[in-house]
């Protein structure tokens, strides 16, 4: 079988630079939960992480959340999966900014410090630009406000049509798709 090539999301051009959409929230509004029941921000789930995301300036985004002992790994410490959970979630808030649909393609992440459970992990996402319907984007995640940096990610996200939720998901109609949100 021949292996699909390696889609790195570190831009192998110059982007497009991009342009913070008229109608996007303006800086400092918190952003809703984009689905009730997200694993990452929905406020009804059991066990998400209820991570809460803000507009930052120009296209980018903060989001915190507070590790539990739902989001375990090794004892008393975060999950890799959960931490790169939340910076993928960061990282698709930009899209709330940039009022495009778009899906995850690839996430890079570095794990630089341990992050134990009772930590509130600050994360911060920007956009770099676009090639094409491919988006770019880098994410930090820091122990504390201004703490040190325990995560770095970079991603590809992909720009789709609405009807991807509809055709993928469940019990969504087109009509229920906001042109900037992902997976509502
Ligand atoms: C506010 C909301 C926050 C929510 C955050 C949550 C975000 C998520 O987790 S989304 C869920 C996880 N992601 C997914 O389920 C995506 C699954 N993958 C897919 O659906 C498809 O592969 C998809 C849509 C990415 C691409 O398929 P398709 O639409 O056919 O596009 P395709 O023609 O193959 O590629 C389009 C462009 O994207 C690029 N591309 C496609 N896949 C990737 C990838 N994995 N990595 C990098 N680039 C990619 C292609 O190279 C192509 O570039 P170009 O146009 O320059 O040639």
């Amino acid at each position: 079988m021949i292996e699909p090539p390696t889609r790195s999301a570190t831009p192998q051009r110059e982007l497009e630079p991009p342009e913070r959409h008229p109608e996007a929230p303006a800086p400092g509004t918190v952003l809703p939960s984009h689905y009730e029941n997200c694993v990452a921000c929905g406020p009804s789930h059991p066990t998400g992480l209820r991570l809460v995301s803000t507009a930052g300036p120009e296209v980018s985004i903060s989001g915190e959340f507070t590790v539990t002992a739902d989001h375990q790994g090794a004892p008393g410490l975060a999950h890799g999966g959960v931490l790169a959970l939340a910076l993928d979630e960061t990282l698709g808030g930009l899209s709330w900014l940039l009022r495009r649909p778009m899906v995850t393609g690839r996430l890079e992440t570095d794990y630089i410090r341990p992050v134990p459970v009772g930590t509130t992990l600050f994360l911060t996402a920007r956009c770099l630009g676009f090639a094409g319907r491919r988006m770019y984007a880098k994410a930090v995640g820091r122990l504390g406000p201004e703490g040190s940096v325990a995560l770095r990610a970079s991603a590809v996200f992909v720009v789709v049509p609405p009807e991807h939720f509809v055709e993928h998901g469940t019990d969504m109609t087109t009509e229920q798709v906001h042109d900037y949100e992902v997976n509502p």
